[in-house]
């Protein structure tokens, strides 16, 4: 069998590995303030068991399955259980409550592992020529839905795994373009570059499980947007598989220039598609040399207006932090109760003479407001941004402490995500919506945003919790990114539509996109029209069908009209 690995089927990463909170006293106290969830007495549910699945036969036709072997060889052709369902879902919400109550509506009924270009071509072309659904497959962590076949498709469906594309050819050191083969995971591709001196700067949350093909697909965007870019920016070159055409192959090819003006940019159609329009299968990405230093500074304002206000001040000054981040309050509870137990000098400092010089200042500690700065270059670099970031902060009534904190975050950045099968574990949702705002209207869109959440709370009549931060700068806005958590009453999926609903409704009411980084798929469709007018629709609609007119690639993602909410 192939040796392409894939998270747990039922999870969030790998087996093994998970949120524990017993070393972290105030979490079991916060949790139950939060949600009313006691973990004392909360019952842990069993994993899942794979064999209780049901799951329709394969729809592959026998000499298709054949056909696509004597493309890629057997061992990397599948169609056993797990494969398929590994292949049918992302990692939203949503996926992980039907996974695990067994309601697959519809699975993918062939896997593909093709080693090279060549070989994608090949199974494209098969694919189409059996007129079967071809779905790109990266790490598999969207939270769209962006990978889930439409319930209602008749055709064989296709999972093409990128999983073996996972190197990086050549660099160009003059330039700082790197060619990534599109299936390259995020710590093995960062691994290439770090071994010749580069990094790709590209960090998203999801960074261990996903893949460069999969960031340009969905438009993704990682903490350290702030200097490196987004996924669009970082993205210069393409080479995308489309079906062989009049004898001669079907790559589309968009060469790494630094800006063309060449007609609407078919490498920004390309970002962001969601497999639409072919499978991707190398990105050439501008990459950068690691830096001489690394720093992530840690301070607090008194409220939450105060940290909006440095965060716009910080990205309007001469400063070039890698991140600013500021959480609300309440995330800032959340924060400081996911800390593990202090000990001597260190619990001395965090629970009586920070609180103390707070106070002190007149603050309100149910108010305060965690930040997280950082910076990296030379160290006369380093040294000047934080001179220039230390005076916003003090502007803006904050101060700093240090870089303890910022060490915890960078080691932990990528643990969070396990503390959603946590809850889930124990019958209660975590999720997750992000939007982007101008600067102007930031305040009203989160004012709004909390203000949705909670009267979808109160019309389920649950106790449930909202926390933000702001994170993402750009010269005119900032993404803001929410979780939310409540106990699951007795239907969870309609009880997490309203309230997910409720916080996408406020996005587009209130100038906000919906989705900053996560993509559309169908989870966000919806409201597409909403966000880019009927017109821009439309003309999607028509990208779409002139490039895909038999419907082969993903079909149904993007697009308003597949509904997935249950209506309620
Ligand atoms: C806990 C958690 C945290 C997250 N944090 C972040 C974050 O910080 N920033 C962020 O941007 N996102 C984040 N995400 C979302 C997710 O990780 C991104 O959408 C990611 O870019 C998906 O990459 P992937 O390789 O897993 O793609 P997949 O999930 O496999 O696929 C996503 C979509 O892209 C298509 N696709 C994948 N590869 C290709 C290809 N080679 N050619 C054409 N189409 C392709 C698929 O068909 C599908 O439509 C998070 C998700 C989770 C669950």
């Amino acid at each position: 069998m192939t040796d392409v690995e894939h998270m747990k089927w039922w999870g969030w990463g790998v087996e093994g590995v998970g949120f524990h909170h017993e070393d972290k006293p105030a979490f079991a106290p916060f949790v139950l303030q939060a949600v009313g969830l006691d973990l004392a007495t909360a019952q842990k549910a069993e994993q899942p068991d794979f064999d209780a699945l049901t799951l329709a036969a394969s729809a592959a036709r026998p000499a298709f399955v054949a056909a696509l072997a004597g493309i890629v060889g057997e061992d990397h052709v599948a169609t056993d259980p797990l494969e398929r369902v590994v292949h049918s879902y992302g990692k939203s919400l949503r996926d992980l409550v039907r996974i695990r109550s067994n309601a697959i509506a519809r699975a993918v009924d062939v896997v593909v592992y093709p080693a090279d270009e060549a070989e994608v071509q090949k199974v494209v072309d098969a694919a189409v020529a059996e007129d079967a659904v071809i779905i790109p497959f990266g790490g598999g962590s969207n939270i769209a839905g962006s990978l889930e076949p439409r319930a209602d498709e008749t055709r064989t469906v296709l999972s093409l795994d990128l999983g073996r594309l996972d190197e990086v050819l050549s660099i160009d050191a003059e330039s700082g373009l790197a060619r990534i083969q599109a299936g390259a995971l995020g710590p093995h591709l960062e691994a290439q570059l770090n071994a010749q001196g580069w990094t790709i700067g590209h960090f998203p949350d999801s960074f261990t499980h996903s893949t460069i093909g999969g960031w340009a697909a969905t438009r993704s965007s990682g903490m350290q947007s702030d200097k490196y870019g987004d996924i669009a920016q970082i993205v210069r070159g393409l080479r995308v598989v489309r079906p062989s055409r009049d004898g001669a192959d079907g790559v589309l090819v968009i060469p790494a220039i630094p800006s063309a003006s060449t007609g609407p940019s078919v490498r920004d159609m390309i970002v962001g598609s969601e497999g639409r329009l072919g499978v991707i299968t190398e990105v050439t990405a501008q990459v950068h040399r690691v830096a001489e230093e690394r720093t992530i500074q840690a301070y607090f304002f008194p409220n939450w207006s105060a940290g909006l206000a440095a965060m716009q001040a910080i990205s309007e000054s001469d400063a070039t932090p890698i991140i600013t981040r500021v959480s609300d309050a309440r995330e800032t509870g959340f924060s400081l109760a996911t800390s593990k137990q202090r000990h001597g000098f260190d619990a001395f400092l965090a629970e009586k003479a920070l609180p103390g010089i707070m106070r002190s200042k007149g603050w309100n500690l149910d108010d305060i407001c965690l930040s997280f700065i950082g910076f990296e270059g030379g160290a006369a670099h380093v040294k000047r941004q934080k001179k220039l970031v230390g005076a916003i902060v003090k502007q803006h009534g904050g101060m700093g402490v240090g870089t303890g904190p910022g060490v915890l975050y960078d080691q932990k950045k990528f643990d969070t995500p396990y503390l959603r099968d946590f809850l889930l574990d124990r019958g209660a949702a975590g999720d997750v919506s992000e939007t982007a705002a101008p600067w102007s209207k930031l305040a009203q869109v989160y004012d709004a945003t909390i203000a949705a959440a909670n009267g979808a709370y109160a019309e389920l009549g649950i106790k449930g919790w909202i926390m933000c931060h702001l994170s993402h700068s750009y010269h005119s806005g900032a993404c803001l990114y929410f979780t939310f958590a409540f106990v699951f009453g007795d239907e969870p999926l309609r009880e997490y539509d309203l309230v997910k609903s409720a916080i996408q409704q406020a996005f587009v009411d209130n100038g906000a996109t919906i989705s900053h980084h996560h993509g559309v798929g169908v989870e966000h469709s919806p409201w597409l029209e909403q966000d880019i007018s009927r017109e821009g629709v439309a003309v999607l609609r028509g990208l779409f069908a002139s490039a895909d007119p038999g419907e082969n690639f993903n079909p149904g993602k993007i697009l308003p009209g597949v509904e997935v909410r249950v209506e309620g």
